[in-house]
């Protein structure tokens, strides 16, 4: 039987909300190679769950896993309980490094979004205006998305994922281009989407970040889960060899 790789109560005296989304025994091959290995864990409501490892750890993999934008070879995604489906999908949102900008207006990206949902009239307005806002793009609204900034393009990606309500937030390394305000930025829209109860996973090299954002921490190393455990206690008190090589600095590549 397999037993859930997830935070224990180190920390904490609550007892753990049942996870949104859980991976058991979760493997991928692709070019002949294992490159996920018997990944268990589960993501739970309302916390920010913090990605790391070395390049090539199949962080991002994992992440497309538990998105359903890839099959796994052996094992199971479940949400809620139950396998993944397009409705579930469709209650997470995913941003990546280089966000996917349509080529329409600012507010043309965050109406399209919304509409493709079978949101239209007042609700949409409702929302696009709030996006704007929380982007703080409501002066560029009429701007075509592609002449943004990198930093404002990732503002409007992610308040553009937000708009549509997600339950879950994927983000692949969305600060990683980033100078420090556009980073203080993104980090603000994360900070409000978990204060609006959105479970956030998260792929990050930047422990400070980490330290800043992060309620759980998933170390990965060579596929699979080397640690997973409270963001403080994982940095600071770190218990597998992997994770402590990688904050000493030493553990450069997945090897
Ligand atoms: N479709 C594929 N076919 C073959 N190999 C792949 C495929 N996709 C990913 N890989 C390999 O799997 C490994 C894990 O990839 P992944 O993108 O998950 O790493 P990562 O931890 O996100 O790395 P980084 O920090 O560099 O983004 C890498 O060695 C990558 O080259």
């Amino acid at each position: 039987m397999l037993e859930l790789v997830q935070p224990r109560a180190e920390t904490e005296d609550m007892p753990l909300p049942e996870p949104v989304l859980t991976a058991r025994g979760v493997s991928y091959d692709a070019g002949g190679r294992r490159l996920v290995s018997g990944v268990t864990a589960g993501i739970r409501p309302g916390r920010r769950t913090l990605v790391m490892g070395a390049n090539g750890a199949g962080k991002s993999l994992f992440l497309r896993l538990l998105h359903g934008l890839i099959q796994p070879t052996e094992g199971e995604v479940l949400w809620h309980g139950r396998p993944l489906d397009r409705n579930a999908r469709r209650a997470q949102a995913m941003v990546f490094q280089r966000p996917v900008m349509l080529r329409r207006s600012v507010l043309g990206n965050l109406r399209f979004a919304l509409g493709v949902r079978g949101i239209r009239g007042s609700e949409r307005a409702h929302r696009v205006a709030e996006a704007l806002e929380r982007a703080r793009l409501t002066d560029l609204a009429n701007r075509p998305a592609r002449v943004l900034s990198g930093g404002e393009q990732q503002r409007l990606a992610i308040a553009r994922a937000l708009s549509t309500a997600p339950e879950v937030l994927f983000l692949d390394e969305p600060t990683a281009s980033l100078d420090p305000a556009s980073t203080h930025a993104v980090e603000e829209l994360v900070n409000a989407a978990h204060a609006a109860g959105v479970a956030i996973v998260m792929i990050t090299h930047d422990a400070g970040q980490a330290r800043r954002l992060g309620d759980d921490v998933i170390f990965m190393h060579n596929g699979r889960i080397a640690e997973y455990g409270p963001a403080g206690r994982v940095l600071d008190m770190p218990r597998s060899a992997a994770a402590k090589a990688w904050l000493d600095g030493r553990l450069c590549l997945s090897d």
